[in-house]
């Protein structure tokens, strides 16, 4: 396993491409959709929109050419979760024979409110897939601060190649075949560090918060074992470890879209996938008869059926209950 594509030229796939070049001298290619913008890349040797100030590995080649993915033993694909499907049919008649494919998108897909394995497994049909997930912002993983993360493929083996061709002495990839448990936290988390951001954003104070994470968690935990995933999984690096680390710093843009709608101010305007996925995650556990009232709070408010302070209001006042 060798050359490395990413697909998508954001933040996260910009800070892959360079963890890809950091942790082996073969080459990387870096692939975005928009042919300026990656001429611009090209000549900056930097991702100046999406990651200031972070120089690209001399091994990454940007480029807008999709059919670079076809000399690719390993094809990232860091597009938003709502462009998976699209992006992987694409994709598909592009790929090296035997090639694996990594979703590295955290979110569920309106619609058919299906996690990125469930979306790139029909649009991928025969496909080695994988998962990355975990606590790790592009920007501390692109200065080399220490990050873990988790690399799940239902294939053992395939995951642990990925884990060893991607490593780097500060990025560790641990391994799973919990594929929808990987998939499910690193969903749930963006829509739950939403909730704790508009609750700082409203002063509601760091109890609030705790209080959101640990019955947000409940949330994840319940919808978790309805779809098979393994609790320690959702106790793990890409559920309870991302939770944290999102719901906790002003640096997630899903927090910050949270505290601005706390706040009353203008969403921020950059991707927070939790925004999307709220309805998609609430209609999958529906479909399992889980109730998930923090996240249901969050889909309303974000749809602007009702305001933070009706939501805070409408959560308080549930019957009281027991923890567990
Ligand atoms: N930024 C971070 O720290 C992390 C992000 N992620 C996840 O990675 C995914 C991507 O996030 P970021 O790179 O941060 O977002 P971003 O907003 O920085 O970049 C998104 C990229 O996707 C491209 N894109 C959008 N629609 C596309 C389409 N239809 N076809 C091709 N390209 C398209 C955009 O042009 C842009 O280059 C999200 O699911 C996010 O949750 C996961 C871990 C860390
Ligand atoms: O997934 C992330 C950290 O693990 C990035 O979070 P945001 O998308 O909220 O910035």
């Amino acid at each position: 396993m060798s050359g490395v594509a990413v697909v998508g030229a954001g933040a996260w796939g910009t800070a892959l491409a360079n963890v890809a070049a950091d942790a082996s001298a073969a080459p990387v290619t870096l692939i975005g959709r928009d042919a300026a913008a990656m001429a611009t890349i090209a000549a900056a040797r930097e991702n100046a929109r999406y990651l200031p100030g972070a120089p690209l590995n001399p091994h990454v080649t940007p480029t807008a050419a999709l059919d670079a993915v076809a000399g690719a033993e390993i094809v990232l694909l860091v597009t938003p979760t709502q462009t998976l499907r699209a992006v992987a049919a694409e994709l598909a008649p592009r790929l090296k024979a035997g090639a694996a494919v990594v979703a590295c998108a955290k979110g569920v897909e309106r619609g058919a409110n299906a996690l990125p394995p469930e979306v790139l497994a029909e649009a991928l049909p025969g496909v080695a897939l994988a998962l990355l997930s975990g606590p790790s912002f592009a920007d501390d993983v692109v200065r080399g601060l220490p990050t873990a993360v988790t690399l799940a493929a239902s294939d053992e083996t395939l995951a642990a190649r990925l884990a060893a061709r991607l490593a780097t002495r500060s990025f560790r990839p641990y391994t799973s075949t919990d594929m929808t448990g990987v998939a499910l936290g690193g969903a749930a988390k963006n829509v739950l560090a939403i909730a704790a951001g508009a609750a700082e954003g409203r002063g509601l104070g760091a109890s609030a918060v705790a209080a959101l994470i640990a019955r947000g968690f409940a949330e994840l935990a319940r919808l978790g074992a309805a779809l098979g995933a393994r609790p320690e999984t959702l106790s793990g690096l890409s559920g309870l470890g991302d939770l944290v680390l999102t719901a906790t710093s002003p640096k997630s843009r899903n927090f910050a879209l949270g505290r601005a709608l706390g706040r009353g101010e203008p969403a921020p305007a950059k991707l927070a996938e939790g925004a999307a996925t709220a309805s998609a995650l609430v209609a999958l556990a529906d479909a399992h008869g889980v109730e998930l009232p923090i996240s249901r709070a969050v889909a309303a408010v974000v749809a602007g059926r009702v305001s933070v302070a009706e939501a805070i209001e409408k959560l308080l006042a549930r019957p009281l209950k027991a923890e567990a």
